[in-house]
């Protein structure tokens, strides 16, 4: 692990994870590029060859960085049914990948690395490829975006009059999160694939996200501690903090807002 004394253990990890989610990303692109095809997981859900290339790419990486520090990552099975360690890598090599295997070209996938310590995600990196956006943050030292080769700091706003803007899944939209937004909800709402929804609210584009249909907690860590570095918030559906290593790494349904917080008034 890089020891630069100027900043801290979490923001010295955050850095060292970069060139790991770049490698990820590139292999990605190249295979996006290429085209492939997908194969159907014991869980109904897609897998193709760039979400393994980037799996093996990011289990190299962070054991080379970390190795004291277990990984449980969406594409290595034979760990989602360990204990949660008091910290863990939480991995998803390629989220969207229905968004990835979509022909029209929307880049709208992600590669996901967050560290959890004591069930709560401390720092996070989001990086999409195609989009040439790396998200990162450190929860209680902030975040940012870099892309076009420069990077800054960002921040989720305060809900705007009006209600804002909710995002919505692309490809597992469902109807109680359609009812609850009916209710909870007076802005508009907008739709993006992976976690770039958590990175839109994180950057003061947007102001709420909504999920009651089943999601893993590989597909919201990184996106919940860039958000909350950012200034945001993420709640189960109760108003508790959202804890990870839960039974199967499974997250109940959960709230993340930007600024303004929980209740949505
Ligand atoms: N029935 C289900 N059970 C658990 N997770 C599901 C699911 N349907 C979708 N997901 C999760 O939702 C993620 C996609 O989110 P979104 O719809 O916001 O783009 C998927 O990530 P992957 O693409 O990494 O598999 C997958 O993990
Ligand atoms: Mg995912």
């Amino acid at each position: 692990m890089t020891h630069d004394p100027a900043r801290s253990r979490h923001s010295n990890i955050l850095k060292d994870l970069f060139p790991i989610m770049r490698e990820a990303g590139r292999v990605i692109a190249e295979i996006y590029r290429e085209g492939t095809e997908a194969e159907i997981k014991d869980d109904g859900s897609p897998v193709t060859r760039a979400d393994k290339a980037a799996n093996a790419i990011i289990e190299k990486g962070l054991a080379a960085i970390a190795p004291e520090i277990r990984i449980i990552s969406e594409e290595t099975p034979e760990n989602h049914d360990l204990p949660p360690a008091d910290a863990f890598f939480i991995v998803d090599p390629l989220d969207g990948t229905k968004e990835f295997l979509r022909t029209d070209g929307t880049g709208e996938f992600t590669v996901n690395i967050a560290l959890i310590e004591h069930g709560t995600p401390v720092l996070g990196a989001i990086y999409a490829p195609m989009l040439d956006q790396l998200f990162a943050g450190v929860v209680g030292e902030g975040a940012a975006l870099s892309t076009g080769g420069s990077t800054h700091v960002i921040e989720a706003r305060e809900r705007p009059a009006g209600g804002g803007v909710a995002m919505v899944s692309r490809s597992h939209r469902d109807a109680q999160t359609d009812d609850w937004l009916a209710q909870h909800h007076k802005g508009s709402a907008a739709t993006i694939g992976s976690s770039l929804k958590f990175c839109l609210i994180a950057q003061g584009k947007a102001d709420l996200y909504s999920r009651f249909s089943s999601i893993m907690e590989w597909d919201t860590a990184a996106g919940d501690a860039i958000l909350r570095a950012a200034g945001g918030h993420m709640m189960a559906s109760d108003g508790t903090a959202l804890r990870y290593g839960k039974p199967g790494y499974r997250n109940g349904a959960f709230i993340a807002t930007g600024a303004s917080g929980w209740p949505l008034t």
